[in-house]
């Protein structure tokens, strides 16, 4: 058992002022605590109920909804409660006052509710990963990656093959234990292979998800490139629909990268405008020519611009990243129509001629790089580092085929170890293996 928990209270909703304040208690005085606050009758629970919020001298503080989550149906799993306050900043501070004072409580540490919400079974590792995620989603991808991880499918997913690798193990175990009577009819175990090479390859899948995971939760980055003078900045301004870079008619304006971003129809993206490409002397351009060239082999999407009567058409680094040829400068020239192919348009920042179509070919990049069938995906390193060790247990475990089948039963024990690990839901066996490994012999 664990030692008796500390109560902990915290400020739930966001920065006062705001209409309603949520602070939030758990632990083991929660209720305790919130019979002191009302000194009413206190509410049945998970019902809402307005009572009188008072200080250690009876003074009122607030009139509040008071909600009760006894254990184990609450948020922590345990007991809980939430006073709904007026949202000034004074009412919630002298609540939070009033609760500090009390023996036992304490204000919580940044995501400790969450923590202990882990620790009682109520979430995973994923799952919290994923509530992180939602509370800090911006756009409407990001709330829908989120959502799901948060919602506890990417945590089936991974606990669903990690059942069926048991299972497998269990069919081994089961073949080893009567191959002494040798007389079981076929090969148990040449089923098991078909269906661990099954896993593997749904493994593979899912795997091969994980940029797109990335792109939907971190951004997808497209940078403008090309010589100087060619209009980047002023397109970024353009796009980005603010002032953000400075614009001359001198080359080699912009030397740092400059950095925004948009949300394209709920996609989060990164754009960079960078300095133009050219050789030169000058030592800060050179910098900013470096920087640039760094900042283009990291792109998902590059925006190749050129400008009429600007020399220099750069060659990019030989890469596979997909490019979208923009001549600038539309309005100079006398074509009309901004539209030239799929990979390449014409665009005038002075009558916006060919903004929304590059925006909407943006976009499009975007969403042919993250077509995936649902949203269960990975967008962490840390799932594709566990990933990719389970997936290399299973090949090892299906390729040594001239090992006894316990070391190949081994493969694939330790590719759901690595599956547990993501989750952080260790089984019993392996976490009572580490409790007594760390006993000393003898003892
Ligand atoms: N006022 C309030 N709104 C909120 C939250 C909250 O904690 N308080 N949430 C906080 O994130 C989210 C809702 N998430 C919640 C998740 C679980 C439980 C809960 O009481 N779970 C119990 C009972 C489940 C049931 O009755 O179905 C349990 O899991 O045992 C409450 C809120 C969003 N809105
Ligand atoms: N007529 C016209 N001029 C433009 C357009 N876009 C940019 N310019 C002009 O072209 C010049 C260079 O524009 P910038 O946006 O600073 O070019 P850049 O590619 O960022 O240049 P560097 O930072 O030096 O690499 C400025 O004088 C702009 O006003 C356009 O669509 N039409
Ligand atoms: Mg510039």
């Amino acid at each position: 058992m664990t030692a008796a928990k500390e109560t902990i209270f915290a400020l739930a909703s966001g920065a006062p002022p705001a209409g309603v304040a949520v602070i939030r208690i758990s632990g083991p005085l929660s209720l305790d605590a919130t019979q002191r606050i009302t000194a009413q009758p206190l509410p049945k629970p998970r019902y809402a109920a307005l009572r009188s919020i008072v200080g250690r001298s009876g003074q009122l503080l607030d009139k509040a909804l008071v909600l009760l989550f006894p254990a184990p149906h609450s948020f922590t799993g345990e007991d809980c409660a939430e006073l709904h306050l007026h949202g000034g900043k004074a009412v919630v501070n002298a609540v939070l006052n009033e609760l500090a004072g009390f023996e036992g409580l304490r204000l919580a540490e940044a995501g400790e509710f969450s923590r202990r919400a882990f620790e009682n079974g109520k979430l995973d590792l994923v799952e919290i990963e994923g509530l992180a995620d939602l509370l800090s989603a911006e756009t409407e991808m990001q709330r829908r990656l989120a959502a799901e991880q948060s919602a506890g499918h990417l945590s089936s997913l991974y606990e669903g093959w990690r059942e069926r690798l048991i299972f497998a193990r269990a069919m081994i175990e089961a073949e080893l234990d009567f191959s002494d009577e040798g007389d079981i009819p076929g090969s148990v175990s040449d089923r098991v292979w078909s269906e661990v090479a099954k896993l593997q390859s749904e493994i593979d899948t899912v795997i091969d998800s994980i940029k797109t995971g990335e792109i939907i939760r971190d951004g997808f980055r497209v940078v403008l490139a090309g010589p100087p003078n060619a209009g980047k900045s002023s397109l970024m301004n353009a796009l980005a629909r603010r002032d953000i870079a400075i614009v001359t008619d001198v080359a080699g304006t912009t030397r740092d990268v400059l950095h925004c971003e948009l949300d394209l129809e709920g996609y989060k993206i990164h754009l960079y405008d960078t300095a133009g490409l050219r050789d030169t002397e000058d030592r800060v351009e050179q910098e900013g020519i470096r920087r640039a060239l760094t900042t283009i082999a990291d792109a998902d999407l590059i925006l190749r611009l050129r400008a009429p009567g600007v020399a220099g058409e750069v060659d990019l680094p030989e890469n596979a990243i997909p490019v979208i040829d923009v001549s600038t400068k539309l309005d100079l020239r006398d074509e009309v129509y901004p539209f030239e192919s799929a990979e390449s348009l014409a665009v005038s920042v002075i009558d916006g001629r060919g903004i929304d179509l590059l925006r909407r070919m943006i976009l499009e990049s975007v969403v042919a790089r993250t077509r995936v069938g649902s949203l269960a995906i990975p967008s962490r390193l840390r799932h594709a580092q566990r990933l990719l060790a389970a997936r290399s247990s299973l090949s090892d475990c299906l390729e040594r085929s001239e090992l006894p089948l316990e070391l190949r039963a081994e493969y694939l024990r330790h590719a759901a170890e690595e599956l547990a690990r993501i989750t952080g839901r260790i089984d019993t066996e392996t976490l009572l293996g580490k409790i007594f490994s760390e006993f000393c012999v003898g003892k």
